[in-house]
């Protein structure tokens, strides 16, 4: 069986950072979506990352954001992979991901009528890229993210693909993921928060404890 992937998003600041570093995650996500209350500027994401020690990734998340802005971003910044969060076309994501040579991943918002087939449409398509490294599947929200509400996991067919799931994920419904999907890696955000944009270092241990089974 193989290890689920841990990305937490919305980091905003050094002390949650510092904590979150040192329990057995994979990834971080900035997110640079001005919208967003987790957001961050390029500023306190230099800040930030330079306590990032090595072997965790910085993913920068973006929503429907200008090229230009994008480039700057990843220009200043030890980015490892870029998350595309909005209506993004695959056409775009792979042009970014080609200028700057990084990997991306990109959302996919599951609505109530989307069905496994569309799914596997989209990631198909998405395959032809070379930069393209794997689908997140979010729960569909008008804000694009950090909804705190899940999707229907039951329409995804177990080791089926290889998913990164997020949306709603929390210490109540994880084992049923894990059990139902095993995904390829969770994104979780704000059922780990004590408050918007302060993590619970002690919900992220359990979480972590029942992800990575030890
Ligand atoms: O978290 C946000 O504020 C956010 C806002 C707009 C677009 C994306 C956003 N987050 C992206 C993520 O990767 C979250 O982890 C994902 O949406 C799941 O969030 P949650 O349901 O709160 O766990």
């Amino acid at each position: 069986m193989h290890d689920i992937k841990i990305k937490i998003c919305g980091l905003t600041n050094l002390k949650d950072i510092y904590s979150i570093c040192k329990l057995n995650i994979n990834s971080i996500g900035f997110i640079f979506y001005k919208k967003s209350p987790r957001y961050i500027n390029i500023k306190l994401a230099i800040k930030l990352s330079k306590i990032i020690p090595p072997f965790i990734n910085i993913v920068a998340l973006f929503v429907n954001e200008k090229k230009k802005k994008i480039i700057k971003i990843l220009n200043n910044l030890p980015i490892s992979i870029i998350q595309f969060h909005g209506n993004e076309s695959i056409k775009f994501c792979n042009k970014i991901s080609k200028i700057l040579k990084k990997p991306f991943i990109k959302v996919m918002h599951i609505k109530n009528n989307t069905k496994f087939k569309d799914i596997l449409k989209y990631k198909n398509k998405l395959k032809k890229n070379l930069f393209f490294r794997g689908l997140l599947l979010d729960t569909f929200n008008k804000n694009y993210g950090g909804s705190g509400k899940s999707f229907n996991i039951n329409i995804i067919k177990k080791n089926s693909s290889k998913f990164i799931i997020s949306g709603g994920i929390n210490l109540s419904n994880i084992k049923n993921i894990i059990k139902k999907i095993r995904p390829y890696a969770i994104d979780i955000s704000s059922s780990i928060e004590k408050y918007i944009r302060k993590k619970n270092i002690n919900k992220i241990r359990k979480l972590i404890k029942i992800v990575k089974n030890k």
